[in-house]
């Protein structure tokens, strides 16, 4: 399945480029995904989408940073917008609002159409969205459009991108990520660089899991792996999760280097060969391990999350191996 990742700017999709060692141009094409940058707004998406969209993609999925009108989702938190609405394609009637259904024009609402169940979207909220030429800004105006028609986020491409797809009835998704409140104009509240960062761990999640979905258990718990280049010529591994359930597995993976690791998996296979090992790992590196051999499990963290004890297995041996790529590593 080829997927197409649709986004308005370069700047919102810059990690992606950077992680799989792509140029920075507005149509990539890669074996498993092609980029296709649209510019900011409805027109440019529509144009954009007119010269590359075709039936050859399995999903097309639309990313980028949004508002949000609900202050339950935090800045920086990721949504899938299901339903998005062309929010200003009708008529004003006085002090009423006519939308373009209700003229007999059309239909102002889209949905995704995407059904099959990937980890990384499911574990997503799914969210009402809304899509503008001008970006909310002042009390009245949100008032208003609130009320008309009660969105949680809003953007200025999804219901173009939903529209696209519709027409050529492509699987499509919308994931944004959410940089700053719908709120009367207050630019020194976006956290746009916050919004962009969760954006492409998220992305380069999935695209890594959809490349190969079998081969990385870490895939199965969110848990990404992370390679910072230090002065020196030296790096420095860590990693990420966007999964808060998971977050003392990954702490875990990260505070263990190599020698730790090696010992961690050599208790863990001879606990599964049946052979006696210290099963009161107690705090290790900051993190709390126990192993079960009965149960086949382990326990890690202090949030009791306990996991099979294969799986911890595969994990450590993934972090293992991913942590000795480099000489430089302790
Ligand atoms: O500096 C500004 O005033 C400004 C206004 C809108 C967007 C930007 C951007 O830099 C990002 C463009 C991109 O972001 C989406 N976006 C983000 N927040 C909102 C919002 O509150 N309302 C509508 N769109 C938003 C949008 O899809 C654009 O593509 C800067």
């Amino acid at each position: 399945m080829k997927l197409l990742v649709v986004a308005a700017t370069s700047a919102e999709i810059s990690g992606l480029y950077q992680h799989f060692g792509l140029a920075e141009a507005n149509f990539v094409q890669t074996p498993e995904f092609d980029i296709l940058i649209t510019g900011v707004g409805m027109t440019a998406t529509a144009f954009a989408l007119g010269t590359r969209l075709n039936p050859s993609y399995g999903l097309v999925l639309n990313v980028g940073i949004a508002g949000s009108f609900d202050h339950t989702l935090e800045l920086g938190n990721l949504v899938n917008i299901t339903t998005d609405v062309f929010a200003e394609l009708g008529a004003e009637d006085h002090d009423s609002f006519l939308s373009i259904d209700q003229l007999g024009f059309g239909t102002n609402a889209y949905t995704n159409n995407y059904t099959s169940a990937l980890p990384q979207v499911d574990r997503l909220p799914q969210v009402k969205g809304i899509t503008v030429n001008k970006v909310h800004g002042n009390a009245q105006s949100i008032a208003r459009i609130k009320s008309l028609f009660n969105p949680q986020v809003e953007s200025m491409e999804g219901a173009a991108f939903f529209y696209a797809c519709h027409q050529l009835q492509l699987p499509c998704l919308q994931i944004r990520s959410i940089s700053n409140a719908v709120e009367p104009r207050a630019k020194e509240n976006w956290k746009i660089g916050l919004a962009i960062w969760n954006l492409n761990h998220w992305l380069i999640e999935l695209l890594s899991f959809l490349k190969n979905p079998t081969e990385f258990v870490r895939h199965q718990y969110s848990i990404t792996f992370i390679k910072k280049r230090l002065v020196q010529g030296r790096y420095y591994y860590t990693t990420f999760t966007s999964n808060p359930d998971n977050e003392d597995i990954a702490n875990h993976l990260a505070n263990s280097d190599k020698r730790i690791t090696e010992i961690q998996i050599e208790d863990i296979q001879k606990a599964m060969d049946g052979e006696a090992i210290e099963e009161h790992w107690g705090e290790v590196m900051g993190s709390q391990l126990e192993i079960f051999p009965k149960k086949g499990s382990v326990l890690i963290g202090y949030a009791k999350k306990t996991i099979p004890i294969g799986d911890f297995k595969q994990l450590l041996q993934e972090w293992l191996a991913f942590i000795s790529s480099s000489p430089t590593l302790s």
